[in-house]
């Protein structure tokens, strides 16, 4: 099978050391994390499947914990995740969603990336749902755990990914 890895044409240096540039920000290691998981996943199930990541990636820590969130929040909680900001300019963050579709084994998975930003703040709201009480998106005045999950499915990061794999995987069946 053809590889799917998706190329960048340029003979422009100067584009393609802005393009990689944003694209670390948005988290070179997160997309390492999706891909090497899907890749796996693809190889143990012996076709097609779809993994998904989530980070909640820290502006004042350059983007960490990031897609080790799981591992922050399981030892710091929500008070410790807040401390961690403590002397900090600012508590802004982002929560970073990637799903990885892989078309089976040996096929290179493709990601596509969803993002909702805002900030961390003292936990408010039922907590039933991983760092959900910490996270307030910008414009919103709530917590993703103060919403309703409608609400919360209209903006988060989780959604936003969603549409383009949704997208994506609508263009495959034709
Ligand atoms: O919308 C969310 N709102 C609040 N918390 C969230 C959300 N989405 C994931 N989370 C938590 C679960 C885990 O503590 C970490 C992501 O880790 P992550 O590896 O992606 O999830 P996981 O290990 O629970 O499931 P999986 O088996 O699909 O890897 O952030
Ligand atoms: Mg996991």
């Amino acid at each position: 099978m053809a590889s799917r890895k998706l190329k960048f044409v340029t003979g422009n240096a100067n584009k393609l050391r802005e393009v990689r540039a944003i694209l670390a920000q948005s988290g070179g290691t997160t997309r390492e994390v999706a891909t090497a998981k899907c890749r796996r996943a693809a190889e143990l199930l012996g076709g097609p499947c779809i993994t998904e990541d989530t980070a909640l990636c820290f502006e004042a820590l350059n983007g960490l914990p990031g897609p080790y969130i799981k591992y922050f929040l399981k030892e710091l909680g929500h008070d410790g995740l807040n401390k961690l900001l403590v002397g900090f300019p600012t508590t802004a963050a982002w929560a970073l969603c990637t799903f990885a579709y892989s078309a089976g084994p040996g096929s290179e998975p493709i990601l596509f990336e969803g993002r909702t930003d805002g900030h961390v703040v003292t936990a408010r709201g039922d907590g039933k749902f991983g760092w959900d009480p910490i996270f307030e998106p910008n414009g919103t005045g709530q917590t993703y755990a103060e919403m309703t999950p409608e609400k919360k499915n209209s903006l988060s990061h989780r959604y936003r990914a969603l549409s383009k794999l949704q997208e994506y995987l609508s263009t495959l069946k034709e």
